[in-house]
């Protein structure tokens, strides 16, 4: 039995690393076996990109793409493809569609460029089910606020231009492939958006039964 790969997407300050927390708590406490991972990072090797990525002054396109590439090949290969393997459920913090929204659809790289590193990193494993959180600019800005105290990372600091480009990216994938994503809004309570994200997994909890 294999466990489910869920992934949760979005714009930074949306809400998905509180989210995440609150879905792994739930599903434990019914029982299901449940690791929370994040990307870029889950294993050594991808957390040591993660902090030439995020934390120096940047690469060209090309080469930050295959550097997410390679953090996913990582920890797909190490840590997530084990994990299912042995039954356990997977919640990871970003997955491919970042690459797709962040490289691939306001980058310079394009979808299919990301979808071929993608298939040669990663085998082309994709999420049983991915969570879009939305929410307006403004609010995740002060929410971002709040917690970073103005810092931002070398991805996070890219103008608001760049960043709206990534939420339309984020909307066109989510509308190509109705299936696999569900579009949450993300400006409830915690608990608000939790019951949503329950709602929203549900359907994959009763194919165990
Ligand atoms: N539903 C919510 N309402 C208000 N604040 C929230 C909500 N969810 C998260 N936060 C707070 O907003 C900030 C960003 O949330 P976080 O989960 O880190 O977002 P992300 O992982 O998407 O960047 C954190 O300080 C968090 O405590
Ligand atoms: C996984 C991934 C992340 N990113 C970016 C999005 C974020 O700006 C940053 C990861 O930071 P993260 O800690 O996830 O940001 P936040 O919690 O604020 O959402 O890396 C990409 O550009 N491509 C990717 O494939």
């Amino acid at each position: 039995m294999t466990g489910r790969f869920i992934t949760l997407e979005g714009g930074e300050g949306v809400g998905k690393s509180t989210q995440s927390r609150l879905l792994v708590d739930a599903l434990n406490a019914r029982g299901i076996d449940c690791i929370a991972t994040r990307e870029p990072g889950g294993t050594p090797g991808a957390e040591a990109i993660r902090s030439l990525l995020l934390d120096g002054d940047g690469f060209a396109p090309r080469a930050e793409a295959l550097l997410f590439a390679a953090a996913r090949s990582d920890h797909v290969e190490r840590l997530i493809r084990p994990a299912l393997e042995r039954g356990s459920w997977v919640v990871c913090d970003r997955f491919l569609d970042s690459s797709r929204a962040y490289q691939g659809g306001a980058g310079a790289i394009g979808d299919d460029g990301i979808m071929q590193l993608h298939a040669l990193g990663s085998n082309g494993l994709l999420p049983d089910r991915t969570l879009l959180f939305t929410l307006p600019p403004a609010e995740a800005k002060a929410r971002l606020d709040a917690r970073d105290r103005g810092v931002s990372d070398a991805i996070g600091s890219r103008g608001d231009a760049y960043h709206d480009d990534v939420a339309r990216s984020f909307a066109r994938l989510a509308e190509r492939e109705p299936e696999r994503f569900v579009t949450i809004a993300a400006g409830g309570s915690p608990q608000e958006v939790h019951t949503e994200v329950l709602r929203a997994i549900e359907p994959l909890i009763e194919t165990l039964a």
